[in-house]
């Protein structure tokens, strides 16, 4: 799609030539002659609308289920884009915004950040990338928020993983991921837990309704996990 880079400005007269600098720096345009012209790659932080809608796996599970974990290797095998909602969260904490400190107590107190915020970190997150296969982990963690994502963006999701994972399983992961993460604690975990339960589950049953939901069983190594992962993701390169 992003053929020719050969600049005309190299031909023409000075006065002209920083004119078609000037509308290929504010359209993307390279302008070929009279009677064509060509979208070529855009400048850095320019990015091209999308044809079509990209692909969207939700990744769900409870605290310390794996989500990351998998998502690391899916990325590598399958060359998707992970998206944390949790990371974006916690990227608008250390940046100082101005929502930083209600969230940084939110995530202490193990409660879900209102939704419109996380929607827009996401949505902003993928606008901004030129892939077309995102990870989107840890999200939609309630109703309100899987309702405010298909009210922002419009669209549903193409797959939903869930990594079910037992708890006494999850409590010890977390407990021993020593990357201090301020939920990482007995208390929080606990409150996370509830929340995971009392919140996410509907939304999990609510997919696995609609037929969309795969059902991992996070328990084994690292690699055996993956192994139930794997077909899935190889089944839709198949379908592309
Ligand atoms: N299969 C596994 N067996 C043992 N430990 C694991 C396994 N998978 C991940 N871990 C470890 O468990 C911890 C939690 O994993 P990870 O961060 O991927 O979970 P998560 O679901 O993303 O958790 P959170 O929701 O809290 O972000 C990490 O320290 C990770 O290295
Ligand atoms: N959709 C989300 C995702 C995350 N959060 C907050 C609350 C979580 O306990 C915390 C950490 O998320 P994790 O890294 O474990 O996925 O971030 C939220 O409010 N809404
Ligand atoms: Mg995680």
């Amino acid at each position: 799609m992003w053929r020719r880079t050969t600049l005309l400005s190299s031909l023409m007269p000075s006065s002209k030539a920083s004119l078609l600098h000037q509308m290929q720096a504010a359209y993307g345009l390279k302008i070929w002659g009279a009677f064509s012209t060509e979208v070529l790659k855009p400048a850095k932080g320019r990015i091209p609308p999308r044809e079509k809608p990209p692909f969207i796996t939700f990744v769900l599970g409870g605290p310390g289920s794996g989500k990351g974990t998998q998502c690391a290797k899916i990325v590598e095998t399958f060359g998707f884009t992970h998206l944390s909602a949790g990371d974006l969260l916690r990227k608008e904490i250390s940046s100082n915004s101005e929502n930083g400190a209600m969230i940084l107590n939110m995530i202490k107190e193990g409660k879900i950040v209102p939704s419109d915020m996380t929607v827009k970190l996401i949505q902003r997150a993928i606008e901004s990338s030129e892939n077309d296969k995102f990870l989107i982990d840890g999200f939609p963690r309630s109703e309100e928020n899987r309702q405010t994502y298909e009210r922002i963006v419009g669209e549903e999701p193409n797959v939903v993983l869930f990594f079910d994972c037992p708890e006494e399983e999850m409590v010890k992961r977390v407990l021993s991921r020593n990357q201090g993460r301020v939920d990482d604690n007995i208390d929080t975990m606990r409150k996370r837990l509830e929340v995971f339960t009392s919140l996410n589950l509907p939304v999990i049953n609510y997919y696995s309704e609609k037929g969309k939901l795969y059902k991992i069983r996070a328990v084994g190594t690292e690699d055996e996990i993956f192994e139930q992962v794997h077909p899935i993701f190889a089944a839709f390169e198949v379908l592309k």
